[in-house]
């Protein structure tokens, strides 16, 4: 029988635990977790992951700030903002929301956030101390953290003679991943647009990750028999089925053809998706333990 990745439960533990954590920083320091979300411009899909990263950020008891700031702000705006809340000593996780109109570069601004606030875990020193195996020392993105907590509950902490394929790249997903997967002790390959025979490639994954942005791009036979496959893809697609102009959400991988052959599969929604949110807060209340000078719980 195939498992079904419940993402949506293992999310639950981990708030939980981060209402505990917040809840006794408060009681012994006085300290409350605080976290502010930047959002620029108006784009629908991003609005509605904003909203319920400050949703959640209330519900684990902390003190939620978001800036919803219009399209046409300037990088120099963007910037002053990230500033202040650099300097706010009641905010513990600053997350700028992406991507950026086009007309922002998003880089300088990513690397202008305090690294210990860096609760998104692109600042270089984060990436720099994922990827020299520092993995207790920066704060990690919350994406590929929530993906390996439903790996590791499928094959433990130790990947030791695993075959992992990451499809993907980026910065924000793909990197990050692999680094993790590696320091699993799992064998991992990166894949991209560029990688010739990508079916065969994966064949040949026991853990098959998938971040690519194409909807239900993965197909059966691209997954080997038993293998555990991680669909990171958030695609809306047209579902004149359930009525005309209304859209459903589908991953990168094609679930119900994938699910007949993997061990354990994650579904979109209700897989990766509300991990993200659940490390974003864990990130927060690490980040508002370190700054308090106490041992930061792990999650
Ligand atoms: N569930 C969640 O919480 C999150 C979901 N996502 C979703 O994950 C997906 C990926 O996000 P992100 O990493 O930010 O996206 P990017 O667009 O930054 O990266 C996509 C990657 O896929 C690769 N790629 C594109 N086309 C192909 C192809 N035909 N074959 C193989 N590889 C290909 C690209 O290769 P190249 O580098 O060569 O261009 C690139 O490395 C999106 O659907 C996004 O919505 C993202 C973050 C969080
Ligand atoms: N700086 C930054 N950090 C991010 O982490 C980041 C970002 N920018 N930009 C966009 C992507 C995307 N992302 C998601 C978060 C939660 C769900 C999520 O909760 N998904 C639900 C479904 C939500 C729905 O129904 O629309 C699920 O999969 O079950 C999805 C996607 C974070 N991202």
């Amino acid at each position: 029988m195939t498992t079904i990745i419940d993402g949506k439960q293992v999310a639950a533990s981990v708030i939980d635990a981060v209402k505990s954590a917040a809840r006794e920083l408060e009681q012994d320091a006085g300290v409350k977790t605080g976290l502010a979300v930047v959002i620029v411009g108006d784009d629908p899909a991003s609005h509605a992951y904003v909203s319920s990263k400050s949703r959640m950020a209330k519900e684990c008891g902390f003190t939620s700030i978001q800036h919803t700031l219009p399209e046409e702000t300037t990088q120099e705006e963007l910037a002053a903002l990230v500033q202040t809340l650099n300097a706010d000593d009641t905010i513990h996780g600053i997350l700028v929301q992406l991507p950026l109109p086009k007309h922002l570069n998003s880089e300088p601004i990513i690397q202008s956030i305090l690294p210990e606030k860096d609760v998104d875990g692109l600042h270089v020193v984060n990436a720099g101390k994922l990827a020299t195996g520092d993995l207790d020392g920066g704060l990690i993105s919350c994406t590929p953290a929530g993906a390996m907590v439903l790996v590791r509950g499928i094959h433990g902490d130790d990947l030791s003679g695993l075959n992992a394929v990451v499809i993907g790249r980026s910065n924000l997903f793909g990197k990050p991943m692999a680094a993790l997967l590696v320091n699993a002790n799992a064998t991992v390959t990166t894949a991209h647009s560029r990688t010739k025979d990508l079916a065969a490639v994966c064949r040949n994954a026991d853990i098959l990750v998938a971040a690519v942005g194409r909807p239900e791009m993965v197909k059966a036979d691209w997954v080997k028999p038993g293998a555990t496959v991680i669909d990171v893809g958030i695609n809306r697609v047209l579902a004149p089925e359930k009525g005309e102009g209304k859209s459903r959400l589908v991953g990168d991988v094609a679930f119900e053809e994938c699910a007949k052959v993997a061990g354990a599969i994650t579904p979109v929604p209700g897989g990766v998706g509300p991990m993200t949110i659940a490390m974003l807060m864990a990130n927060t209340v690490i980040a508002a333990y370190r700054k308090s000078g106490r041992k930061a719980p792990k999650f």
